[in-house]
């Protein structure tokens, strides 16, 4: 048994906080409303985030120095745009030898900074490589049901990711591990661009083919970002590329395609935010994918018409319209020539 604390007591936060009791862990579950640990402790239930009974295993804290003492792993749960505030709370109270797994699914906008740079640039003194990612086609909904799902973890020290693969590996949660950090977050946060998208489509009446072109055009892009930065163009076709595409552009549980929906009926960005009330990771990462794509020249144009949508009044229609009468292009050029490039005296 280790002790773990998880900071963020949303979905995700509560869905792996119950994955690690039921793997034995003592869970220190944080939250940052008093009434929030008041409702977790005292009613064994989290209403507003997941339909499920909390364990007795999972204790809720408000006091962020109590739930990480001796912890031997932090797991950190909240919003990309919560990390640096809760990093900073975080920093006096975590030895260097600690894990810290995030599973945060984001890029910031500014900065353009992924999650894990983010909380090393927030704790200097932590070794960035005992920084975790877990990402992978996994609601919050569905996990917190035990049923059957797959993630990776990765680190630049892959000691670390087996470590993380070890806590969390259930009989309902199959974990991998991958030695891509930069690619398993570019995905991951990526992603939920594309799920606007998709839920947009969805909105308009579209139908399957449009749902298909939308993920495998709106892979091509992430993967195209993804490896003009580092990335192996191989983890975009594993679980944080194609696997969280998949899950998050068909699925209603995921926000992401459940605010694109809205917007796609019609609804302005203002009205979809307030009507949704968690966290539309998207929102954020098509501004900082916009404008990553036009300060370092890559071509993201469903990410660019998404952002037109959401920031510039754009009629998703429009944007559509734009989108299908493109210049003609051959379908791989970009990711074969890159192939080319990396792979061709090897
Ligand atoms: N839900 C899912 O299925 C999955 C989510 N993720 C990712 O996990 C991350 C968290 O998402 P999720 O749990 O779903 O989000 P939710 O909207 O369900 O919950 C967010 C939680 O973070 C808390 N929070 C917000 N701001 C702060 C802050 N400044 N300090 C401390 N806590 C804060 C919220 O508190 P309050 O209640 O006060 O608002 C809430 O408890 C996102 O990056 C998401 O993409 C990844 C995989 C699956
Ligand atoms: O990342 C997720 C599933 O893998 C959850 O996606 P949403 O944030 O869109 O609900």
């Amino acid at each position: 048994m280790r002790k773990v604390a998880v900071l963020g007591a949303g979905s995700w936060g509560t869905a792996l906080a119950i994955v690690l009791a039921d793997n034995g862990h003592e869970v220190r579950l944080w939250a940052h409303r008093q009434e929030h640990v008041d409702e977790i402790n005292q009613t064994r239930r989290n209403n507003k985030y997941l339909d499920v009974d909390i364990p007795d295993a999972i204790t809720a804290f408000h006091d962020m120095k109590e739930a990480v003492k001796d912890a031997d792993a932090v797991v950190i749960v909240v919003p990309t745009k919560a990390i640096r505030e809760v990093c900073q709370q975080l920093k006096d109270d975590i030895h260097s030898s600690t894990q810290i797994i995030h599973a945060t699914k984001g890029i910031e906008p500014g900065s353009l900074k992924r999650v894990s740079e983010m909380i090393s640039e927030e704790i200097p003194d932590f070794p960035y490589e005992n920084i975790v990612v877990l990402s992978g086609p996994s609601h919050a909904e569905e996990v917190a049901l035990r049923h059957p799902t797959t993630v990776s973890v990765s680190a630049v020290n892959l000691d670390r990711a087996r470590q993380a693969q070890d806590l969390f590996n259930s009989e309902n949660l199959r974990v991998y591990t991958s030695d891509d950090i930069l690619g398993i977050e570019v995905g991951g946060a990526l992603k939920n661009i594309i799920a606007l998208g998709a839920g947009i489509s969805d909105g308009l009446g579209y139908g399957d083919n449009a749902k298909a072109a939308l993920i495998t055009r709106g892979l091509a892009e992430i993967a195209r970002l993804g490896t003009s930065l580092g990335a192996n163009p191989l983890s975009f076709l594993g679980l944080s590329g194609v696997g969280d595409l998949i899950v998050t552009c068909t699925s209603v549980h995921s926000r992401n395609w459940r605010a694109g929906n809205l917007l796609g009926k019609g609804m302005n960005l203002d009205q979809v935010l307030e009507e949704m009330g968690m966290v539309v990771e998207g929102v954020r990462t098509v501004q900082a994918a916009h404008q990553f794509a036009e300060e370092q020249g890559v071509e993201m144009p469903i990410t660019q018409g998404i952002f037109q949508v959401l920031f510039e009044d754009k009629k998703p229609k429009d944007v559509v319209d734009e989108l299908m009468s493109r210049n003609k292009r051959q379908e791989m050029d970009d990711i074969s020539n890159l192939l080319k490039e990396r792979y061709s005296d090897k």
